[in-house]
């Protein structure tokens, strides 16, 4: 595996009985970019990421994840000595499940010195508390937080070793608008600072912020993976000019040459043409198109 690729999955399948949730299944991360894979529920994204977090065993295919197998009860394997290559590639791995975030009558100070403990190179666990907004909620009992405030302590937790990659399954879930933005200013942070990330997420505003590309799945295969600026062919689609006619109507049309249009209807109405707007689709426009919901 060349060095510059973080992830490689060759004709990945999984299935549960009859149900293929993961089918012929090939993709590859490169280091230090944000990889978001989106998909309706059910197609199959959770199964995919948990194999290559170690958590779930796959039927067939090839996986690499940081050049070693995540499988379980492969990752000791090799020449290394048994136990030791699977502290190792744990160590270099960061992980946030949907949802945990609750240790009892553990406060959040507690939570995040006790995880830094099992990281030989861990970080500050209070400048990861303030790092993830956390500080003012130290003290506090995890079965106190709000829901956001879980999923804040659960990135706290996903972060606290360094790790070279970073996988977050639906991250922001439940997040107010200003834990998100927060929360994307961690992501481009660590970015920045050169881990590999891989998010999950049904929120395309996030995947067009923070990702370098994205990869839609659907029915356990992977339709496209593109930037999110280029996904459907999305550059090339028409624009939607509208406008209002002297009389009130409203009026569009397609246009690969908007400019052309808005300079005709310019001349049209003698100046400002009334209720001009010049779109184009969204990425959730493509992406619902490309999963088949229009
Ligand atoms: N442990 C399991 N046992 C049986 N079937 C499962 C299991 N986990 C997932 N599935 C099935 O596999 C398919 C893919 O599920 P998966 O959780 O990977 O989808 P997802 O894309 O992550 O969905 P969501 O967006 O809802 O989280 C679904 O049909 C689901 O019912």
């Amino acid at each position: 595996m060349s060095d510059d690729v973080a992830i490689r999955v060759r004709g990945l399948r999984k299935a549960y009985g009859d149900n293929v949730a993961v089918a012929d299944l090939d993709l590859d991360v490169h280091r230090g970019e944000v990889f978001a894979l989106l998909g309706p529920n059910g197609a199959g994204k959770t199964t995919t990421v948990e194999i290559l977090e170690g958590y779930r065993q796959r039927d067939a295919g090839e996986v690499r994840v940081l050049g070693t197998d995540p499988s379980p009860g492969s990752r000791s394997g090799g020449s290394r000595a048994p136990g030791h290559s699977v502290r190792d590639w744990r160590g270099r791995v960061g992980i946030v499940l949907q949802g945990t975030g609750e240790f009892d009558e553990l406060t959040v100070a507690e939570v995040v010195h006790h995880f830094a403990g099992f990281y030989p190179h861990g970080d500050d666990p209070d400048k990861v508390i303030d790092r993830v907004g956390l500080t003012a909620k130290a003290g506090a009992r995890t079965h106190t937080l709000s829901g956001g405030q879980k999923r804040r302590l659960d990135v706290a937790l996903g972060i606290i070793g360094r790790p070279e990659l970073l996988f977050l399954d639906e991250p922001t879930t439940g997040f107010d608008p200003e834990a998100r933005r927060e929360f994307w200013e961690l992501i481009r942070d660590l970015s920045a600072a050169g881990t590999t990330i891989v998010l999950t997420t049904h929120y395309l505003d996030e995947a067009e912020t923070l990702a370098d590309r994205v990869g839609v799945i659907a029915g356990g295969r992977l339709v496209e993976v593109a930037v999110p600026a280029e996904l459907g062919n999305r550059r090339e689609a028409l624009a939607t000019v509208s406008w209002r006619t002297p009389e009130g109507a409203a009026e569009s049309a397609q246009s690969a040459t908007p400019t052309a249009l808005v300079t005709e209807l310019a001349a049209r109405f003698g100046g400002e043409a009334p209720g001009l707007t010049v779109t184009r689709p969204t990425l959730e426009d493509i992406y619902l198109r490309m999963i088949g919901h229009r």
